[in-house]
């Protein structure tokens, strides 16, 4: 068996919150267990508050849980926290802990003398992530002045610098375009395949799971309630894709096609979604039943969602 990078023993915690005059007690995370090998690479999902963040607050050592306990790359999170800054990357895809007025290579600079890189094996490893990174034309641009696709590159770059052996990302492609989350997911798969990296990451992207990790974690209301692979999580609630359509004229909501569910319509009509199931029916019938009623000018197929899939688990247990 392989050596386990993170393990979680009942690890909870709660907040306590001022509500008018009473204080009441949140339970954001309430009782873990889990196991983490190296090398694996887990999305670690759920909805809005269902207590994500504070899981990965407690494993880096930001915050001490108020029950059971974490194992990072077999250190205690709080009392060894500055060992474990040695073991672990951290990127926060919404909090930049890059040095806002300098250009990027100097914050690179400042990562390795902290970190103690020697000469060379800073050299060698900034060249790497420069490359792979492609962040060659704007290492000299000061970090404010760079775009969020730029930036987030320079934050990969800078949390991995130090080549940490578990790499935790927080929402690393929120707001990215399509291309700029294309190329972070490579090269995340490449920093895997290459140097063996474990990674660990929370997202509302369902693409990010899908080409990034091979195993899932749910987590509602502070508890795991799926652990396994997407494909098996998708199963239990069927996993559903949406077909959007532009068309020519307005038309009212399309109702009744077979096995879709309509989802919405924008611009009087003139675009809708359809969620079908891909178990069931496919796009092109979807398609070919649309066209029978109104003739369509483009169409896309959208990727099932985290939001819904999580959604619809959650809707199941209740
Ligand atoms: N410092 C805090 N004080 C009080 N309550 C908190 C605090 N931090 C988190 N919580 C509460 O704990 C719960 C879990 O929050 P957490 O940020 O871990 O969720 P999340 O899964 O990361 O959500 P999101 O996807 O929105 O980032 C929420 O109900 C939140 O309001």
């Amino acid at each position: 068996m392989s050596e386990p990078v993170i393990v979680m023993e009942g690890l909870g915690r709660d907040f306590k919150v001022r509500d008018g005059l009473t204080r009441r007690t949140v339970t954001a995370v309430g009782a873990l267990d889990a196991r983490i090998d190296a090398g694996e690479a887990v999305g670690y999902i759920g909805a809005n508050g269902a207590g994500k963040s504070t899981t990965i607050k407690m494993l880096t050592g930001i915050l001490v849980p108020t029950r059971g306990s974490a194992t990072t790359c077999g250190l205690r999170p709080v009392p060894d926290r500055r060992r474990l800054a040695r073991e672990v990357g951290v990127v926060f895809g919404q909090r930049s802990q890059l040095w806002w007025d300098l250009p990027v290579r100097e914050s690179f600079r400042i990562l390795a003398a902290i970190h103690g890189l020697g000469a060379t094996q800073e050299t060698e490893r900034t060249d790497e992530l420069v490359e792979r990174l492609e962040l060659e034309e704007f290492l000299g641009t000061p970090v404010r002045q760079l775009s969020l696709g730029q930036r987030m590159r320079a934050e990969v770059a800078a949390a991995l610098l130090h080549s940490p052996r578990l790499v935790i990302l927080d929402e690393p492609t929120i707001g990215l375009d399509v291309l700029s989350k294309q190329r972070l997911r490579e090269f995340l798969v490449a920093e895997r395949r290459t140097h063996g990296t474990t990674l660990v990451l929370t997202t509302h992207d369902m693409g990010d799971v899908e080409r990034l990790c091979d195993r899932v974690l749910l987590v509602d209301r502070g508890s795991l309630v799926w652990d396994g692979t997407l494909t098996g999580l998708s199963r239990t609630v069927g996993a559903r894709r949406v077909l959007v359509v532009d068309l020519v004229e307005s038309t009212p909501d399309l109702l009744g096609i077979p096995d879709t569910e309509h989802l919405g319509s924008e611009g009087g009509g003139l675009r809708q979604r359809l969620a079908f199931d891909a178990e069931h029916t496919t796009a092109a019938k979807v398609l070919a039943a649309v066209s029978e009623r109104v003739e369509v000018l483009d169409l896309a197929v959208e990727e099932p969602d985290v939001e819904d899939v999580v959604r619809r688990v959650y809707a199941s247990r209740r």
